[in-house]
């Protein structure tokens, strides 16, 4: 892996405090184009805490957020969305009472405003149907455009999510344990999509797992974190053998 010269997202000591305690302690890191870096520690390591703080769910009590070299830290979510950092949220931002390719059409819309790709926002509507079929035959789900989003299986959902997170087509992707809950014949559904997109070596991709073997499989960097503090950041091989991992995560028997 040799990541471009620019990160096109940084933190800066970035720490955030829920009354007395530290849930993300000064941490510093840069995530760059064309890597898919995996942020792993135990349970209430701190890992969603710093995913909120990246994607402005969570502002931080001290430290920086870097967009393309832009301070961002100040900036809200929806206008860190609409620079280009998109997460596959935990089914919070699906619309229930719509069906999944209205769903998807909002977020083809939603990007067509930004105003950055070949969809104006004066697109057809058959523009947007087709646009929106594209992404729900990428995660195998066009047999399902009519659907209500309510009547899905979870599995459904979560692959709508990375649907959605494509059709907004963002610089930066963060997903959030994007196969939990997945049966079995769903999970490869997700995990190929994120080899593809992987593949296109233009995205800067994070992702918190706790599966190691997700881990394994898509990691070309791993950041570990504990108490809120980063205390491993390298590559898979290296960070797995580091002592501090096979004490601070590893020591026990894996999350499979
Ligand atoms: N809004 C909040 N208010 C108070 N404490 C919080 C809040 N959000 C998170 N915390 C605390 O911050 C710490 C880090 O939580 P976080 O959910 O980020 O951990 P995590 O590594 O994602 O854990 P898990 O793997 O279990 O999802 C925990 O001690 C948690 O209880």
């Amino acid at each position: 892996m040799t990541p471009a010269a620019m990160p096109s997202l940084s933190t800066r000591e970035l720490s955030i405090r829920f009354g007395g305690h530290v849930a993300v302690n000064q941490v510093t890191a840069d995530f760059y184009p064309g890597t898919l870096t995996v942020i792993v520690g135990p349970n209430g390591a701190g890992k969603t805490t710093y995913f909120n703080l990246m994607s402005g769910q969570l502002p931080a009590t001290s430290g920086t957020v870097l967009l393309d070299g832009a301070d961002i830290t100040r900036h809200g979510a929806a206008k860190r969305t609409a620079l280009g950092i998109g997460r596959a949220f935990q089914l919070t931002n699906l619309f229930p009472h719509l069906t999944v390719s209205e769903n998807v059409r909002l977020a083809v819309q939603s990007r067509a405003r930004i105003g950055m790709n070949m969809f104006s926002r004066w697109s057809s509507h058959t523009d947007l149907i087709v646009r929106a079929d594209h992404y729900l035959e990428r995660v195998s789900m066009a047999g399902r455009r009519d659907t209500r989003v309510a009547a899905l299986s979870h599995g459904d959902k979560r692959k709508l999510e990375v649907a959605i997170l494509l059709a907004l087509e963002p610089a930066v992707m963060m997903f959030d344990e994007p196969t939990a809950g997945m049966s079995v014949d769903e999970v490869p559904v997700v995990l190929d999509l994120i080899h593809q997109v992987k593949a296109e070596r233009n995205k800067t991709i994070l992702l918190v797992e706790h599966k190691m073997d997700v881990v394994r499989s898509l990691a070309d960097r791993i950041i570990v974190l504990h108490n809120g503090a980063l205390v491993a950041d390298g590559n898979p091989a290296e960070v797995m053998a580091s002592a501090i991992v096979q004490e601070a995560y590893l020591g026990t028997p894996e999350h499979a």
